[in-house]
């Protein structure tokens, strides 16, 4: 792929591996800030929080839909692609986020939704009136409702088709999600064309990147599954060739909740790329099981398979998002155990997954959070953060649906947690005000006090892994250990163009999931003799036996990122 043509982003070089190197932070409009008192988070909100991302030590910003909605899936309804919400800002005041963003080094992706739009899109009121006009055929319309029967539903907890009858028009339409979200109709290639200008809108206004929502889904075939089917692939790497020859630099990110080998078809070929990034769903839920298992078991297997992401591509990481804790890439065994121990609540529960926020999920356990990070940080890919979790909110089972983890950011111990001066009664949802989570005591503001709070914590080990390109760009080794309880990965990276000048840099990552301290013994080949020093205080560990072998003592849930020195000389072989 060539970068041949200029970038002229204000503030920000060519880097076309930005997308490796960077720490990502989902940040929803209406959740992080309010600047005029309306109760509702908006975009001048987001600009003028902007130090703080920057203090945090954030690269990049995703931004779910801001669009025009009727807001009755969090945005993910749009209504008017090229307009934001009126509550949220302007375009302007989205330039003016891109801009300053870019200012601080931080760049901007925003979510793409083209599955579906609101039943509210007026392409879809359009097609309903007029089957013969110009709109008719962006849908996907039926006489019947039995076409494309081996299709599954996703929103098991609302939904019992993926057909909706419309009165209007009188036939059915199809839609994979919400009733009220018809999917587009991608074999017109007058959607095609729709979205290619939706994509320049906001690339034109400086957009780093978009999230290919829900990108599974865009065709379905007779006897097709409707997932991942050959022409969905043929739209998104026509719309990548779009992207490098008119916007060289940006990045597609495909969201699709599927297994490894089925996610990287979504990076496509040397021939015919498609994106740049995928989510690494199936790594997710396998930490929360081990954490309450104490076996790295499930974990270890899963690392030892995984895809490793094509030459200039990454997986994106993450712990927790916008959506439910989803459970559709473990196994039903594994997927009760998951219930039992962190949706004992049916409440907790949303579609195939679990609606609670990380810090409640890991009942505020301090070494599980860090745990949980320390991962996050060191598995092979881009961490993606959530809003909020880097102080530890809290969540509000009492919400419907994924509202439960979209509460308003939690500032300061003030009103509405200096959210917004909004009556509290204004606000688009509640602040948290449960007993372990009160803005009283969770905020920024008394975690910058507190020089060692989650917060400094996590901006701690953000600038480490930051200041290591290894954990970025390097491959990952996972490592045979005689403890189940124990995960160890090597990270290598052969080293050029860093701070390390060209020398190639190696990280030993361990990982204990017991919940008492234990001992475990790493088998480390290529390791023989090397010397270990923790990467963060530079304390020097025991060093590798000449068998390639090295014996450590692990706290409870606990972890070690150990920098792999010189060979001591013991049985190295050069
Ligand atoms: O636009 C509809 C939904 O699209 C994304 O959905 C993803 O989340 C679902 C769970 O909420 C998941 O089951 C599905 O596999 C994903 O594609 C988006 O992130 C959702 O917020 C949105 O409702
Ligand atoms: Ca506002």
């Amino acid at each position: 792929m060539s970068f041949t043509a200029p970038i002229t982003l204000p503030g920000l070089a060519l880097d076309p591996q930005w997308h490796r190197r960077s720490v990502f932070y989902e940040v929803m409009v209406r959740s992080f800030m309010d600047s005029n008192g309306d109760g509702i988070g908006d975009l001048a909100g987001l600009i003028s929080k902007l130090d703080y991302l920057q203090w945090l030590g954030v690269d990049a910003l995703w931004l779910p839909p801001f669009f025009q909605s009727p807001l009755r899936d969090g945005g993910y309804d749009v209504a008017d692609y090229t307009a934001v919400l009126p509550e949220f800002g302007t375009v302007e005041q989205f330039r003016e986020l891109v801009t300053k963003a870019h200012e601080r080094n931080m760049r901007i992706v925003i979510d793409l939704v083209i599955n579906h739009t609101s039943d509210q899109h007026p392409w879809f009121q359009a097609s309903r009136e007029d089957p013969e006009g110009p709109y008719g055929d962006y849908y996907v319309w039926s006489d019947t409702d039995e076409k494309y029967e081996n299709v599954r539903i996703i929103f098991v907890d609302t939904e019992e088709s993926n057909w909706a009858f419309d009165p209007v028009r009188r036939q059915f339409y199809w839609h994979r999600f919400f009733s009220h979200q018809p999917d587009l109709n991608f074999e017109n290639p007058k959607v095609h064309d729709e979205i290619f200008d939706v994509v320049r809108f906001w690339a034109d206004l400086g957009v780093d990147g978009f999230r290919l929502d829900a990108i599974p889904y865009l065709y379905e075939s007779d006897g097709g599954s409707g997932e991942s089917e050959p022409p969905t692939h043929h739209f998104i790497a026509k719309l990548r060739a779009m992207m490098d020859r008119e916007y060289p630099g940006r990045v597609l990110i495909a969201e699709a909740n599927q297994w490894p080998n089925e996610v990287a078809e979504f990076f496509g070929t040397d021939e015919q790329p498609e994106c740049h990034m995928a989510f690494d769903f199936p790594v997710m839920p396998r930490i929360f099981y081990a954490l309450r298992s104490q076996q790295a078991t499930e974990l270890q297997r899963q690392l030892s398979e995984e895809v490793a992401a094509p030459e200039g591509s990454a997986w994106g990481v993450f712990l927790r998002n916008h959506d439910e804790l989803t459970l559709e890439m473990v196994s039903e065994e594994y997927r009760q155990a998951m219930y039992g121990w962190y949706a004992y609540d049916p409440r907790m529960r949303a579609n195939i997954g679990i609606r609670r926020r990380l810090a409640p999920l890991l009942d505020n356990s301090r070494a599980e959070l860090e745990l949980a990070h320390a991962l996050l940080f060191s598995l092979p890919g881009s961490p993606f953060l959530y809003y909020g979790d880097e102080i530890g909110m809290g969540d509000n089972i009492w919400l419907p649906d994924r509202d439960s983890s979209r509460t308003p950011m939690q500032w300061t111990p003030d009103r509405n947690a200096g959210f917004s001066h909004a009556d509290p009664g204004k606000l688009y949802l509640p602040v948290v005000q449960s007993l372990v989570y009160h803005y009283n005591q969770i905020n920024v503001e008394s975690q910058l006090a507190q020089s060692r709070s989650l917060l400094h914590w996590i901006r701690n080990v953000i600038h480490v892994r930051k200041a290591h390109p290894t954990f970025g760009l390097g491959t990952m080794r996972v490592l045979e250990t005689d403890n189940e309880s124990v995960l160890a990965f090597v990270r290598e990276y052969e080293g050029t163009g860093t701070h390390l000048g060209d020398a190639p840099e190696r990280i030993l990552c361990v990982f204990s999931f017991a919940h008492n301290p234990v001992a475990a013994r790493i088998i480390a080949p290529g390791l023989e003799g090397a010397e270990l020093s923790d990467l963060f205080g530079g304390a020097p560990f025991p060093a590798v036996g000449a068998d390639g072998a090295v014996t450590l003592t692990m706290g409870t849930q606990s972890f070690y990122w150990l920098h792999v020195g010189d060979s001591t000389g013991v049985g190295a072989s050069a």
